[in-house]
């Protein structure tokens, strides 16, 4: 008879300290197998093989196949369609019990929703927990128990309801013991998988003291490095949420931990909200703008090459490395959508594709809020003007001269659009669009 055993299922959760469902499955009573698939059915719409992402997934999952190594245990890694998977998993284990983090995205809920039948009909047990955010669905809502869609109510409730308890670690390294005992399994490469090595470089994650207590006088200049660069980590779950917030608070960054309440609003208005899953505008009366959906314009857009130096850059920046500072994000956004009039799931799809830290949550809910049609008090008519937007953030120049060198010169790409023109075009048609809605 084999042994009985658990299996804890890693997936935006790569990390073995202060993880939630580890922690449920290391004292669940039987010895804990870890496993990790490489999906094909997320990976095979990934067109470009030498992706960060995947490379970042694979070396977090090496590291974390070293550690366990040194617990003489290891991680049990797959590539393939999950369901397959799960089935042989079945036939090779004597499994009882399985455990993970909440997904809150659909594709990921649908699979989860049947590996749970197949647990039951294996007779076994699915266990999920949060972990990927401090408050999920249900847990802020307002004093009429409706989810909050306005982002200042919500940081103030969320902030209210902040104790110990949902801050706390889970001190899973007391139970390292639980970790099935095993021979060295194989490892799996990139080329395994159809995935080519990039410049990406996964390291443990550091939050910096310096960068916390002086992030909200340096968090807006792309220049520098004044904001935490732990958004892939965040998304990969390579560093911990719960840590993330005790550090704000130990070095009292307010100004930090609200950003870390906006990734929180953000899959709550995923879970809350599912139609954004279809590509529906928040704000219903949105999806009557006309867009102009202009294709030499987008791909102008795509390349930095509008003319317009801070969009430039930021779109060089991304294109070239995975990341673009967020307030440089809010401009080009802004750009996209307002003075192209180009449909904000455009863009939105192009940052998935390019963005190392994409996230659908928060990705969606920049997108519809640089649209105007998401989770904003605001107006319509907040449009940022690139050149103000220079001036303020980068007024040395630093960022542009780094991603567009030649800006000065006269083969620099004429702007592609006459900024005031665009901006009375943007609220023209804005305006008709959402009388006609009303
Ligand atoms: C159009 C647009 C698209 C975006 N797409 C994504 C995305 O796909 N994935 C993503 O993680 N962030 C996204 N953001 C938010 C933000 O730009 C990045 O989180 C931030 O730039 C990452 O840098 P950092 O780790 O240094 O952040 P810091 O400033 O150090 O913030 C700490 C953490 O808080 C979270 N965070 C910060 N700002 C936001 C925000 N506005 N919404 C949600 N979470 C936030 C991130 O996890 C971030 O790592 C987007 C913003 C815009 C305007």
């Amino acid at each position: 008879m084999k042994e009985e055993i658990a299996i804890f299922w890693f997936r935006r959760d790569l990390r073995l300290d202060d993880n939630a469902g580890l922690y449920r499955a290391l004292k669940s009573g039987l010895k804990v197998l870890p496993i990790f698939i490489f999906d094909k059915n997320i990976l095979d719409k990934l067109e470009n093989k030498k992706d960060r992402r995947v490379d970042f997934i694979h070396q977090a999952v090496s590291s974390i196949k070293t550690q366990l190594n040194a617990l003489e245990s290891d991680i049990l890694v797959k590539y393939g369609n999950p369901m397959e998977i799960w089935n042989s998993i079945f036939k090779e284990y004597n499994v009882k019990k399985v455990y993970c983090n909440h997904d809150y995205e659909q594709y990921a809920l649908i699979r989860d929703g049947k590996v749970n039948k197949l647990c039951q009909a294996q007779n076994a047990t699915f266990h999920t927990f949060k972990d990927q955010c401090i408050f999920e669905k249900d847990e802020v809502l307002s004093a009429t128990g409706t989810p909050y869609t306005v982002f200042t109510p919500y940081s103030r409730k969320w902030k209210e309801k902040l104790n110990d308890f949902y801050k706390k670690s889970y001190p899973t390294e007391k139970y390292f013991n639980n970790f099935l005992k095993i021979v060295k399994m194989d490892a799996m490469n990139l080329t395994d998988i159809g995935f080519e090595k990039t410049e990406i470089e996964f390291q443990k994650p550091t939050l910096s003291k310096q960068i916390l207590l002086n992030y909200k006088e340096k968090r807006d200049f792309p220049a520098i490095v004044g904001t935490s660069r732990l958004s892939i980590h965040l998304r990969f779950g390579t560093i911990s949420t719960r840590k993330c917030v005790q550090y704000a608070l130990m070095f009292g960054s307010e100004t930090w931990l609200n950003e870390l309440i906006w990734r929180d609003f953000y899959m709550n208005i995923l879970a809350n909200f599912p139609q954004i899953n279809a590509g529906k505008a928040f704000k219903k009366a949105y999806d009557k703008i006309p867009w102009r959906n202009n294709e030499a314009e987008f791909k102008a857009w795509c390349e930095g090459k509008t003319g317009y130096w801070l969009v430039d850059a930021g779109m060089r920046e991304l294109n070239n490395t995975g990341f673009m500072h967020n307030r440089v994000r809010m401009v080009v956004a802004s750009f996209l959508c307002k003075h192209l009039l180009i449909d904000w799931r455009w863009g939105e799809a192009y940052f998935a594709q390019k963005l190392n830290d994409f996230d659908f949550s928060a990705n969606n809910g920049g997108w519809q809020w640089a649209s105007s049609s998401g989770c904003d008090a605001a107006p319509y008519f907040r449009i940022f003007n690139p050149e103000s937007q220079t001036l303020k953030f980068d007024k040395n120049l630093e960022y542009i001269k780094k991603w567009v060198p030649e800006y000065l010169s006269p083969t620099y790409t004429k702007p592609i659009v006459d900024h005031k023109m665009a901006r009375e075009r943007a609220l023209k048609v804005y305006k008709e669009a959402l009388n006609e809605a009303e």
